[in-house]
């Protein structure tokens, strides 16, 4: 007779993830739900990272808990108390990574005292599969990208021993040998030419292998996007992984209301007193920032625009061209610091979202309807906005293929296109349409479920 399936109904599960914000926060997100439905989590990370993801609502508290592991502090050159990709400037990257690494031996003895039925993981610790495997604890990876990005990645093996047949930025600008239909998915020489200069630190592991370790190590592989989005990479990564890959939805982040949010009361102040979908709402992710010359040009092009604008910066307001602030005045607000994206997204007077791409953003601006503008800069972004252009609800500002830069003419002409231009409007309707696949609602549950339902 054939043996019944075991299914555990309530599942202890660690979470792990990469030390930035664009992946504390989603995986916050998964944690917070795997606790709605009444699993046991415990999120794991270092003390800061901590106490920046969102707040655990009170009837999570017993079942989603926090786990900190002490930083290291001898990491030379390490920016004091950085502890998150934000906080250490692009270039220096392995450093965090070399911090990161560290922390194999207490993430293990915890796994040992805690002995949770799964760890879902990250693409950066390719040193926790082996442990957890040891302790007979499942592995899922649980990757941040959408399906297209990751076929663009390659199959693991070729990752992991270098035979994925790239190694400068020219050879990722053509389409790879593994994706079997037309297709014209390749990064612009500028957007990964910064990926390749980070990985010249050869005493630590590099992100290829780390990508290649993380997925041929899982027993699944659960990935933030919907086959109704993009079926044709979802298929081809079926066959690249030769495991299981579960979309797990978009986890679309559901607006909480915070009345005491100051930061947030200025500028919904601001966004009320514009017109509906008027704004366009500028923000440029928490890894890569901008030259003085390329904020001048951006600063410039949102003038030119003459829309109203709600801009997001990392930099300080000194940065700005002079007078600027001045001129934009009652049309345009800056704000410097961490911004409540999702509730700024989530306001009528917002049309528009100029982005660099980074998977979250843009899962949050469409999920809102919001038409977008694509500034990509580093990581996957290129490869987002090929996508998302390909797809029509976005337009890239065109620039400089080798050196990325870009004119302030362009910038304006890119803004009024997706915000107003008449010959925008099917873009506009496109990304609005948007908002049933990536918002919140029954769809991206029933991925969710799905997932967990494989867990169980
Ligand atoms: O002032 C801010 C800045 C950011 N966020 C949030 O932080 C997250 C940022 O994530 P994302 O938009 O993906 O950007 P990055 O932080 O740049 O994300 C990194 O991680 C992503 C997921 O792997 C990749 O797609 C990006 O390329 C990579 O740079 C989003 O949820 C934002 O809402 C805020 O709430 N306020």
């Amino acid at each position: 007779m054939e043996e019944k399936e075991k299914v555990k109904e309530n599942l202890q599960v660690v979470v792990f993830p990469w030390l930035a914000m664009g992946h504390l926060i989603p995986f916050f997100h998964l944690s917070k739900s795997l606790a709605q439905k009444g699993h046991k989590v415990w999120f794991v990370s270092t003390p800061r990272n901590l106490t920046k993801i969102p707040k655990i609502p009170p009837h999570l508290s017993s079942l989603l808990n926090l786990v900190t592991l002490t930083f290291p502090r001898k990491i030379p050159n390490l920016p004091l108390n950085a502890e998150s990709a934000a906080e250490v400037p692009f270039a220096a990257q392995s450093l965090l990574k070399q911090a990161f690494d560290s922390l194999e031996p207490a993430l293990a003895d915890f796994l040992q005292s805690s002995k949770p039925d799964w760890i879902i993981y990250d693409y950066a610790s390719h040193w926790i599969h082996s442990r957890a495997a040891e302790l007979g604890i499942s592995r899922a990876y649980f990757a941040l990208f959408n399906a297209a990005w990751l076929s663009f990645l390659g199959p693991p093996l070729d990752l992991i021993n270098g035979l994925d047949g790239r190694s400068s930025a020219e050879d990722y600008t053509v389409v790879p040998k593994w994706i079997p239909f037309e297709s014209r998915l390749a990064y612009r020489y500028h957007e990964i030419a910064t990926n390749i200069d980070r990985e010249i630190d050869m005493s630590i592991t590099n992100d290829s292998v780390r990508f290649g370790i993380a997925l041929d190590e899982s027993e699944v592989i659960a990935v933030k996007s919907r086959p109704e989005f993009e079926p044709e990479w979802f298929d081809l990564l079926g066959k690249l992984y030769r495991r299981p890959v579960i979309p797990v939805g978009f986890l679309p982040p559901v607006v909480e209301e915070d009345d005491d949010d100051v930061d947030w009361l200025g500028i919904k102040d601001f966004l009320d007193e514009q017109k509906e979908k008027s704004v366009a709402y500028v923000a440029l992710g928490t890894e890569a920032t901008l030259t003085r010359e390329q904020l001048t040009e951006l600063a410039f092009g949102l003038e030119l625009s003459e829309l109203p604008f709600l801009w997001v910066i990392r930099n300080s307001l000194d940065m700005l061209p002079g007078g600027f602030l001045d001129r934009v005045k009652g049309r345009g607000r800056v704000y410097v610091g961490w911004a409540p994206q999702v509730r700024i997204l989530s306001h009528d007077s917002v049309g528009g979202f100029l982005t660099h791409c980074g998977w979250n953003s843009v899962v949050e601006g469409l999920g809102h309807g919001r038409v977008l503008v694509l500034f990509p800069m580093v990581n996957d972004q290129g490869i987002n906005a090929r996508v998302l252009s390909e797809k029509g609800v976005g337009v890239e500002i065109p620039r400089d293929e080798f050196d990325g830069s870009f004119s302030r003419d362009s910038v304006a002409e890119s803004v009024r296109l997706a915000m107003v231009d008449d010959s925008g409007e099917l873009m506009r309707i496109k990304a609005n349409e948007m908002k049933g696949l990536f918002g919140v609602g029954d769809g991206n549950e029933f991925h969710l479920n799905q997932f967990i339902d494989f867990l169980k």
